[in-house]
């Protein structure tokens, strides 16, 4: 055990319902409901729901934050993590409706997905006093970082609360012989990040394959947020019994 974990650590799962968004935008029917899909998550033991309204609303759009707040509201003990940039519209979603975590993601506004954390030092002037107005609207600040330690002291002289990991290159190496060397990396972060007193989350392509290697070997993660590989795992541990349901009605037919 690291000894720079905190004793009897636990770890969040924030499910990020961008995917479901993304999926019902499809048609005009309201279907997958992005609302059912964080009740059923929640139903089944997740401690968090994760969105990003990205600028072009390719999936979730203001509406599905502006529902998701209200329905939270009937959960006291759950976690409502905002991801996005605040140059761009995160913002007014904070000013809105105080999550109780922003996750601030440098992307572009038609970003394809995230790839990349914050540079620091070179971007903390324009994040200082975003990150100041959200914490005294009691929305805990969390900056997407690369695994790289010596960005750490940067992250806590800015007074944001937590990193999320970006942990991409960790999952695209995993099982290969890169795996190991890229995970030190992130080990490392976490540790120089325990050092400085910050939170730690941790998020991007982990699954149910790569995810308990991830947490046997970073120390301190106290929320993953996972989206497209669970949503993806939802439908396909799924279709057995929705085409059973469909056959059925297909025989109630008498067909
Ligand atoms: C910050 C992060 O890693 C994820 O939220 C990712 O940005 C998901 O966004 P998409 O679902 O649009 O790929
Ligand atoms: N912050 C990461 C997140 O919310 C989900 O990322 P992914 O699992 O969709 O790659």
């Amino acid at each position: 055990m690291n000894p720079l974990a905190p004793a009897a650590a636990s770890c969040a799962l924030s499910v990020n319902v961008n995917k479901v968004a993304l999926l019902r935008n499809t048609r005009h029917l309201g279907v997958p409901s992005v609302l059912r899909a964080a009740e059923q998550c929640l139903m089944a033991g997740a401690q968090g729901i994760t969105v990003h309204p990205r600028p072009d609303a390719r999936h979730i759009r203001p509406s599905d934050v502006d529902e998701l707040a209200a329905f939270l509201k009937d959960w006291p003990h759950i976690e409502f993590n905002i991801e996005g940039n605040p140059t761009q519209n995160l913002m007014d979603f904070v000013r809105r409706i105080r999550p109780h975590q922003v996750t601030f993601v440098p992307d572009a506004e038609d970003q394809f997905t995230s790839d990349h954390g914050w540079q620091l030092p070179q971007d903390a002037e324009r994040l200082r006093l975003l990150i100041r107005e959200a914490q005294e609207l009691g929305v805990r600040v969390s900056l997407f970082m690369d695994p790289e330690p010596t960005a750490m002291p940067h992250v806590a002289a800015l007074g944001a609360d937590r990193i999320e990991l970006y942990t991409e290159s960790f999952a695209s190496s995993f099982g290969t012989p890169r795996g190991p060397e890229v995970l030190a990396a992130f080990t490392a972060t976490a540790e120089a990040a325990l050092r400085e007193g910050l939170g730690i989350n941790a998020g991007h392509d982990l699954n149910r394959d790569n995810l308990t290697a991830f947490l046997r070997a970073v120390p301190g993660v106290q929320e993953v947020s996972i989206g497209h590989a669970l949503i993806a795992d939802a439908l396909e541990l799924g279709y057995a019994e929705t085409v059973k349901a469909y056959l059925r009605a297909i025989t109630e037919a008498g067909r």
